[in-house]
């Protein structure tokens, strides 16, 4: 497969120091590496979620065979077919059975309306993949001989009109028409979209309302000599409103919108992507202040070298056209009011180039909704729609963890059209609650859907780190537990913001680093102790990571272990040993001797975690809890839990708690652990 589960991958440890709004902002920042003893970095412990497995699409080079015409209507017939998708092209359909196989299977041309017919009787899924969407389907099923056979009965057919189904004419159906209709450059004067239209998504929002802001009025920040925006990288999986937002900023801005798709410039000859990128911009400066909006910036912005080069030439024509994008961003001289809106769900392989300051600066993370923002999004989609009085918004949003907006605004559709197919005259719980059930099968098998036992396992996880936290004297404030996922692939995260006087002084003493390797251990322990020692996961290796790295600088670079290894640095921050700082001073017996201290702090911090935890399983099960109910649990919750649940247990005051991530991130040195 081309794209690895994303869990496979090094995941990304993000640990930064928080600016006035931390909390989305450094979602997207990648701090690995950060210098752990300088000023604040070290504060935070990353409390890292499980990483989700996020599979690639499907694909049909992943166990896919070419299924025979006949044999697919049969399994159709049988009932045993579950979702269809056609290739624009309306000449191949993958087919996935109701077990999760995927097959190819050529179409006959002309019968596709036939064959529509046979899959609403059949309550198949279908639906077309667009024409810019890469098509690994249509590369191989291109590649095989398809014999292309006469089934009796079906070849003659006319076109009946699509009478039958509800929601849905013949119009807009037809995959050959749909295959054609490849976008010139789009301009939409007035989108007729605005922020309300998108529910949920509100920090996203707040950051895209300085944009709206300048393309209000340009001349304005221009006169004033500020700093203009350029260009902003949405950043999120699909599905979740990238698109409808930036059409959003263009409706409030009220200024035209211009939209393109990345892959739509790479598959032209060479040249034809870079003049394509001058008409786009020279038709945005023409209509100014406006929008120009790239979908699918990663396929001509992926990092230049690597990888990528050298592969069958297209790559010149996408480096040309990257280039171009740059050039065109670079001259927007005092900014005439243009601003660039590229979208993505990869932004890890973007090419830095395009990330520099005066081109795309600004990384706006579109994530997964909550619940309350599922129930938001679910009563967009429900406008219009007659809802019985039965059916609960807040239960349906419950009931959706791991859902896009896409695919709530999906739910509703399908629910709408099987309540039409019961005849119907409004849409009932039943309905929805079949629309999930559907819906949740189909997703299974491309998405990171939260399953209920995967739901558990993350909220004991990041309980486990935060029960650590807060049980422990003098820590920082654990101000955040989720379990709602992030774009970056963690399941969760735990929040903490270090004390004023930790901030200022940046000087951390032995029992609070040791404190820190106890935090970090809370997850896996807390996995451990609930569900035993076979069921724990990979969720924690990044913790694991953190444990290893504190305890190794405390061991090595700070002297905290000096009765055995002196009080000596054997090493740099950067973990080095010599190097520009001297000569290599640790030899190898040094060196044994440091990783046997290592492991004492290592097993110390552990056991100590594993006491802690296992004395206070009560508020872990509690705070589990809390979190499967509501997914988010901000500070005052926790420690009003804690309070009533923890005899004992050294409370901070409730009232002074920030309670919103807006609160939380406007504190100056929040530090968030994703
Ligand atoms: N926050 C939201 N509020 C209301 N509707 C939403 C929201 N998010 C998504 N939708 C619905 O899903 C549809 C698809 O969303 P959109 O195309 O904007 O997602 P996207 O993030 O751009 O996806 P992709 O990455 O696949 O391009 C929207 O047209 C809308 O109907
Ligand atoms: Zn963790």
């Amino acid at each position: 497969s081309s794209v690895a589960p994303r869990s496979l991958l090094p995941q990304r440890t993000v640990m930064a120091r928080a600016s006035v709004r931390a909390p989305r902002a450094s979602a997207v920042a990648s701090a690995d590496s950060a210098p752990v003893g300088r000023r604040g970095a070290l504060a935070a412990v990353a409390a890292t979620g499980l990483a989700l497995a996020r599979t690639a699409p499907a694909s049909a080079a992943e166990g896919g065979r070419l299924l025979a015409y006949s044999e697919f209507l049969d399994e159709v017939n049988k009932d045993k077919v579950d979702i269809v998708t056609f290739s624009a092209e309306g000449n191949t359909l993958l087919a996935i059975d109701t077990e999760g196989n995927r097959q190819e299977v050529a179409v006959l041309p002309g019968q596709t309306m036939d064959l529509i017919d046979l899959l609403r009787k059949h309550n198949v899924r279908f639906s077309v993949l667009s024409p810019t969407q890469p098509n690994a389907l249509l590369s191989i099923v291109s590649s095989l001989i398809v014999p292309v056979l006469l089934f009796g009965g079906l070849t003659l057919l006319t076109r009946r009109g699509m009478g039958g189904g509800p929601g849905g004419g013949p119009g807009g159906m037809n995959p050959f028409e749909m295959g054609k209709s490849r976008s010139k450059i789009q301009l939409e004067p007035q989108t007729g979209v605005v922020f309300d239209d998108v529910a949920g998504c509100d920090s996203s929002k707040l950051e895209l309302t300085e944009v709206v802001e300048f393309l209000k009025n340009p001349a304005k920040f221009t006169a004033l000599g500020a700093k203009t925006p350029r260009g902003v990288i949405m950043e999120g999986p699909p599905g979740t409103g990238k698109t409808l937002l930036a059409r959003a900023v263009a409706g409030e801005a009220g200024v035209p919108f211009i939209s393109c798709s990345g892959s739509e410039f790479v598959e032209m000859f060479v040249g034809v992507g870079a003049s394509r990128v001058r008409n786009v911009f020279s038709e945005a400066k023409k209509n100014a202040p406006c929008i120009i909006f790239i979908d699918e910036i990663d396929a001509i912005g992926r990092q230049r070298a690597g990888s990528g080069r050298g592969q069958m030439g297209g790559n010149d024509e996408r480096e040309q056209t990257l280039n171009q994008i740059l050039t065109e961003m670079d001259g927007f001289e005092g900014n005439q009011g243009v601003i660039v809106i590229a979208a993505t769900n990869r932004a890890d392989v973007l090419d830095s180039a395009l990330l520099r300051p005066g081109r795309f600066d600004r990384r706006v993370p579109v994530d997964l909704p909550d619940k309350e923002g599922r129930e938001a999004i679910l009563k967009v989609h429900c406008k219009g729609k007659p809802l019985s009085a039965n059916v609960d918004l807040g239960i349906v949003a419950k009931r959706t963890m791991g859902f896009s907006g896409a695919s709530l605004a999906n739910l509703m559709n399908e629910a709408a059209i099987v309540a039409a197919r019961r005849d119907k005259s409004e849409i009932g719980y039943a309905e929805v609650d079949y629309a999930i059930d559907r819906i949740t099968v189909g997703m299974a098998k491309t998405t990171a859907l939260m399953s209920p036992q995967r739901q558990r396992l993350v909220a004991y996880h990041e309980a486990g780190h935060a029960i650590m936290g807060a049980l422990t004297k003098d820590f920082d404030l654990v101000t955040k537990v989720t379990i709602v996922p992030r774009s970056n692939g963690a399941g969760g995260f735990t929040l903490f913001t270090p004390t004023e006087e930790r901030m200022e002084s940046g000087l951390y003493s032995r029992s609070y680093l040791q404190a820190q390797l106890a935090v970090a251990l809370g997850g896996r322990v807390a996995e451990e102790i609930v569900f035993g020692d076979d069921e724990i996961t990979t969720g924690a290796s990044n913790d694991l990571q953190q444990v290893r790295n504190v305890a190794r600088r405390m061991v090595a670079q700070w002297g905290f272990a000096k009765d055995v290894t002196g009080a000596v640095a054997w090493e740099t921050a950067d973990g080095q040993t010599g190097g520009m700082m001297g000569p290599k001073t640790a030899s190898a017996k040094t060196n044994a001797l440091l990783d046997a201290e290592v492991q004492k702090i290592v097993q110390k911090a552990y056991a100590h975690c594993k006491e802690t935890l296992t004395k206070n399983r009560n508020a872990l099960d509690l705070l589990a809890e809390m979190l499967i109910d509501n997914e988010n649990v901000d500070a005052r919750e926790l420690y009003t839990m804690i309070r009533d649940n923890v005899p004992g247990a050294q409370v901070p005051d409730l009232d002074k708690l920030p309670t919103s991530l807006e609160e939380m991130g406007a504190r100056e040195g929040a530090v968030v652990a994703v």
